[in-house]
């Protein structure tokens, strides 16, 4: 096992760029004058040693050469394929249905170190149904082949980063309901919350009109046309930060996948990184941004309804303050109550295929790890009261 593991290592760190900035060097360039001073790639990673080496202590260099190395993926099993074969082909690489799998060995029986919380039993009716999403065990950085066009005309998988489903389990969907996800481009999570089969009709919106034509490409690739097409799915390009007053106390599950420093790919893209000198001021005003997105969410939500936030940064101002921002705000002007649900359980139940931060306040936090290099992922499950 520790040879296996020094191997692992080994083979990652070949694969890490420290000069933060590999994509860069895999085209060639056209003029040496062009190339930024200080290239946004590097800010960032300044940035990140000045603020997660306080916020994460002793973990934070396993998280930075992690985000530094190749990232997984996890392929997202396309329901509205024919998919049996897809499953055998998957299991034939050696991947594994880890939502499937981790529900089988929970309902098997919980060991006795299980979270003393309430857990629902079985796990499974918490969380969104009808999920497949597979992926390489703990430790094998083997990557999926390019999905394939099924006889039904869709894509039969879709590669995403397999903590990005997190958000859309811990929606915990049920059928008939009426869902929206309010920053919804490129598309993956959409992509997952049509897979449930639950949602009655789905309102997908993004603020970027380019963005939501990406959207629209992958609804294309992998939805049916008459449920692309029909009333079931509406896709819109309007500000988010506006919902509440246009549809208030509407949807049943209300997901707010807010824009935020998009902590992996800041390390490596130049191309559209928040950390450019040109967006300080934009960078700044993301948690302002990221309430002001969560609240309309919530005003959106039917009294008993469940929002889930998420955002893929590591920093606590941009997640747990953000939430309870929120709610202070949502009680202090709208006389709004909310209630943060415990997710703990997701921890123990996902422990085989994701590492996770073991002391966030609220919500839960996926941690890349050099053995399992998903996310930064951040989600925290809320339900309005009143
Ligand atoms: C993290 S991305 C969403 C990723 C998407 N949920 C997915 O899984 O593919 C955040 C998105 O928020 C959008 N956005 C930024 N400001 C917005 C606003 N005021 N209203 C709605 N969307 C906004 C951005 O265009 C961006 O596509």
């Amino acid at each position: 096992m520790a040879a296996l593991v020094v191997r692992v290592v080994r083979e990652l760190l070949k694969r890490v760029d420290f000069a933060t900035a590999p994509r860069r060097h895999r085209h060639k360039k056209k003029w040496a004058t062009t190339e930024p001073k200080f290239p946004a790639t590097r800010l960032a990673l300044q940035n990140f040693d000045m603020t997660y080496s306080v916020q994460f202590g002793d973990l934070w260099p396993s998280i930075r050469v992690s985000l530094l190395s190749e990232q997984k993926y996890g392929a997202l099993v396309n329901n509205f394929a024919t998919w049996d074969h897809v499953i055998a082909d998957l299991e034939q690489l050696s991947a594994r249905d880890f939502v499937n799998e981790a529900f089988s060995h929970w309902e098997l029986g919980p060991e006795s170190d299980q979270p003393t919380v309430p857990v629902p039993t079985p796990a499974s009716w918490a969380c969104s149904p009808n999920l497949r999403c597979f992926t390489f065990a703990k430790g094998d950085v083997s990557r999926f082949p390019h999905a394939r066009l099924s006889s039904l005309g869709v894509l039969d998988y879709y590669l995403m980063d397999a903590a990005s489903l997190l958000p859309v389990l811990a929606l915990g969907l049920q059928p008939g309901d009426t869902v929206l996800d309010l920053c919804a481009a490129p598309g993956g999570k959409t992509l997952a919350l049509l897979q449930t089969g639950c949602c009655r009709n789905l309102a997908a919106n993004d603020l970027s009109t380019s963005r939501t034509g990406r959207l629209q490409k992958v609804l294309h690739s992998y939805v049916p046309e008459d449920i692309r097409d029909g009333n079931r799915v509406r896709v819109t390009s309007w500000d988010g930060r506006k919902w509440g007053e246009l549809e208030g106390d509407t949807y049943d599950r209300v997901l707010v996948d807010v824009p935020c420093t998009t902590d992996r790919h800041s390390l490596h893209e130049e191309e559209n990184n928040i950390f450019q000198r040109s967006r300080k001021k934009e960078r700044q005003m993301l948690p302002l941004l990221q309430v002001q997105l969560l609240a309309a969410g919530l005003l959106a939500t039917k009294p008993g309804g469940y929002v889930v936030y998420s955002t893929c940064s590591l920093s606590h101002l941009q997640n747990e303050y953000v939430v309870q921002g929120t709610i202070e705000l949502l009680a202090n002007q709208y006389s709004i109550e909310v209630r943060v649900e415990d997710l703990t359980y997701f921890r123990k139940l996902f422990m085989d295929t994701f590492f996770f931060f073991p002391s966030c306040q609220m919500g839960e936090l996926v941690i890349p790890n050099l053995m399992a290099n998903f996310g930064p992922m951040y989600f925290c499950k809320l339900c309005r009261l009143t």
